[in-house]
């Protein structure tokens, strides 16, 4: 039965030949996704702000694949910079919107300035690519006959809340919501949406953010498993290639995926069928996360007090 309800029906989008656009391509796991596409054969394009940086991953691609790419300087938050680069660059098959920034801080001492910066990047951003994109991509779809791919980078902070991250994981689940309610939009023109989910990952913005990092949300974002960026590259680019919706990157982001399927799209009959008979298990198993993180989050405070 799963196999004739599973919607939207599976796909094959090839990479080979075709245009990949990635946003924050100059860095991290960005920088990793569009070495491994050009590496396939696809004609890659990076986005960021920092012309140099963009320049440098240029070389870096260069070097390690024979091949060039295209690279388009602007912030994500400019709506009209977005769709200059997006004219610039040319019709897109597989749009990548990675491109994102996090701080880790309480709340309470967060400063507003810091959440909207982070909400506009990450959020903001990813609308302004994909009015950007979506008219050309659309156009593509219907001469080439073949499927094509908006992925949009969320994380494991977009499944579930961490403590220091209230910004960053509004800003990461409202992706979800995002790319849920556009797969019902863009289905009809063949495009299909991969929502990504990486744990913690070994990249300059991830060294930059540990700077900071309160030692709570350290600890229970050290619940899942740490990443390299050429791990969760090739992850990423396999999910787009078969059309996931979903897409978790290691074992705990598979448990994660289950844990909160709620009303994703799947279209597969198989991991359909892991949600179904998974999903009593993986709430139990949540509750006992809770339990931990609640445990840890008691024990710190109380330990801190003294001090305080
Ligand atoms: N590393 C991790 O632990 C995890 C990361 N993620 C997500 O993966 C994505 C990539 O992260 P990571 O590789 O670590 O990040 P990095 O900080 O290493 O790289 C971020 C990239 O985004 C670009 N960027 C940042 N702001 C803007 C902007 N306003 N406009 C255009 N481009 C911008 C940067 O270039 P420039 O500064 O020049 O603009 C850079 O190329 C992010 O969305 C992040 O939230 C998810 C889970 C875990
Ligand atoms: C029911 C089964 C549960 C399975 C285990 C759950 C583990 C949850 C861990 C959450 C980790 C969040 C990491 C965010 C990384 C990130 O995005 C930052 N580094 C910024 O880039």
């Amino acid at each position: 039965a799963l196999a004739f309800l599973a919607r939207p029906r599976a796909a094959r989008i090839p990479l080979k030949g075709r245009h990949v656009l990635i946003t924050g391509g100059s860095s991290g796991i960005g920088l990793a996704m569009a070495t491994a596409a050009a590496r396939e054969g696809a004609r890659v394009s990076i986005l960021a702000r920092n012309a140099a940086r963009l320049e440098e991953a240029r070389g870096a691609i260069r070097a390690a694949t024979g091949r060039d790419v295209g690279v388009h300087a602007a912030d994500v938050r400019d709506a009209d910079a977005v769709a200059r680069a997006l004219a610039e660059a040319g019709p897109v098959d597989v749009l990548v919107c990675n491109h994102g920034v996090f701080v880790p801080q309480e709340l309470e001492k967060q400063e507003m300035e810091e959440v909207k910066w982070m909400v506009d990047i990450n959020l903001m951003g990813t609308f302004h690519l994909v009015k950007a994109a979506l008219p050309a991509m659309k156009e593509r779809t219907k001469e080439t006959r073949l499927p094509a791919s908006i992925a949009i980078m969320s994380s494991q902070a977009g499944q579930v809340g961490v403590y220091g991250y209230t910004a960053y994981s509004a800003s990461k689940f409202a992706l979800r919501g995002l790319g849920e309610a556009l797969q019902h939009e863009v289905i009809a023109d063949n495009i299909h949406v991969s929502l990504i989910f990486p744990p913690d990952t070994e990249t300059p913005g991830f060294a930059e953010e540990n700077k900071r990092r309160p030692e709570l949300t350290n600890i229970i974002a050290g619940s899942s498993g740490g990443m390299k960026a050429d791990d969760v590259a090739r992850k990423a680019l396999d999910g787009i290639k078969s059309g996931k919706f979903i897409v978790p990157c290691n074992f705990e982001g598979a448990m994660l995926a289950v844990a909160t399927a709620g009303l994703s799209p799947q279209s597969s009959p198989l991991t359909a069928f892991l949600e179904i008979i998974g999903a009593g298990v993986m709430r139990f198993a949540a509750i006992c996360f809770q339990f931990n993180w609640f445990m840890t989050i008691e024990n710190w405070y109380a330990k801190n007090k003294k001090h305080a």
